[in-house]
C-alpha cells in the first residue's frame, strides 16, 4: 500500500489513493496510526472514486472508528488530488460522509498554498447532532455528569459531532481530564469531539481540541468551525474570525448570505512511503 504522509497544521494523516477500501480498514487504521509500531498519525484517509462528485474522501480515526467529516484531511486530499493531476482543477467537489463539499485551492507555481472548504450549514438541531434531550438548539446549556459535575456546553455538528466549552485560559484547560469524559458522555450516542475555547476578542479565539477516536490533536478543522459557530451563537465574536490552534491558525467565515461556514487553511505534504504488512 503506497501512501503519502500529510498534515493540516500538525493534524496528521496517512493518505492512500485506492479504488476500494482494503479489508478490515478499522484494524489497518489502528496499526498504521500507532506511533513507534506504525507510521504514526491521527487518521488514515482514503481517496476513492465517486459517482456524484470528483472524488470521495473516507477517514478513519486512530482508534479505527470512521468519521463523517474532517476539515483538515479534506484540504490534504484536495492538495494531493490536484498536485498528482488526479483532478487538475483548482475547484473540486469531494464526497464525504457529511455530503459533498466544494473545495477551492490557491495555487502558486503549481503548488497548493491554501485551501478553502465550503463546510455547509452547521447542524444545530439537537437530535441531528446527535445529542439526547428535548428538541431545539444546544447553546450554553448545562450538561450534568454522574458525579454531579455540571458544565455549560454548546453542541453542533458538521456531519461529525462537536461539544464546545468556553474557558478563561485555554493553556490551563483540563483537556486530558474533561475531553474523554465529554467524548463518552451518554448524552452523545455517537460520542463527540470536544473544543475548549478562549475568546481573545471579537475576531479571534484560541482553541484546543480533544478529538473523538484520537485524543488531543494539534488542530481540528471541523472543530475550529464548531468553535467559531459556538462563539457567534453565544454572542462572543463576529462571523469572520481567526482560530488559533496549537498547530497554527485557521480562518473561519460563517457567511450571512448562504448560511455556510467556510474554512481556510494550509495543507502540507511530508513524505511518501509504502506500508509493508508483516503480520
Ligand atoms: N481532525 C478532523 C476531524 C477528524 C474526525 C474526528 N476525530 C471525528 O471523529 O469526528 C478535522 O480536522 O475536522
Amino acid at each position: 500500500m503506497h501512501f503519502v504522509k500529510m498534515h493540516g497544521l500538525g493534524n496528521d494523516f496517512v493518505v492512500v489513493m485506492a479504488r476500494t477500501l482494503p479489508p478490515d480498514t478499522p484494524e489497518l487504521a489502528r496499526k498504521v496510526c500507532r506511533p513507534h509500531f506504525g507510521v504514526g498519525a491521527d487518521g488514515l484517509v482514503f481517496i476513492l472514486p465517486s459517482e456524484e462528485a470528483d472524488i470521495t474522501m473516507r477517514i478513519f480515526n486512530a482508534d479505527g472508528s470512521e468519521a463523517e467529516m474532517c476539515g483538515n484531511a479534506i484540504r490534504c486530499v484536495a492538495k494531493l488530488a490536484y498536485e498528482t493531476r488526479l483532478i487538475p482543477y483548482q475547484r473540486m467537489r469531494i464526497a464525504t460522509g457529511a455530503g459533498i463539499k466544494p473545495v477551492e485551492l490557491t495555487v502558486k507555481d503549481g503548488k497548493v498554498v491554501s485551501c478553502t472548504v465550503d463546510m455547509g450549514e452547521p447542524i444545530l438541531e439537537r437530535s441531528a447532532i446527535p445529542m439526547q434531550g428535548p428538541p431545539g438548539k444546544v447553546v450554553n446549556e448545562p450538561l450534568i455528569f454522574e458525579d454531579g459535575l455540571v458544565l455549560r456546553v454548546t453542541a453542533l455538528s458538521f456531519g461529525n459531532p462537536h461539544c464546545v466549552l468556553f474557558v478563561p485560559a485555554v493553556e490551563e484547560a483540563p483537556v486530558e481530564e474533561l475531553g474523554p469524559r465529554l467524548e463518552h458522555h451518554p448524552a452523545f450516542p455517537h460520542r463527540t469531539n470536544v473544543e475548549f475555547v478562549e475568546v481573545v476578542g471579537p475576531s479571534e479565539i484560541r482553541v484546543r481540541v480533544w478529538e473523538r477516536g484520537v485524543g488531543e490533536t494539534l488542530a481540528c478543522g471541523s472543530g475550529a468551525c464548531a468553535a467559531a459557530v459556538a462563539s457567534i451563537l453565544n454572542g462572543y465574536t463576529a462571523r469572520e474570525i481567526v482560530v488559533h490552534l496549537p498547530g497554527g491558525d485557521l480562518r473561519i467565515h460563517w457567511k450571512e448570505e448562504d448560511g455556510h461556514v467556510y474554512l481556510q487553511g494550509p495543507a502540507t505534504t511530508v513524505f511518501k512511503g509504502e506500508w509493508l504488512e508483516e503480520e
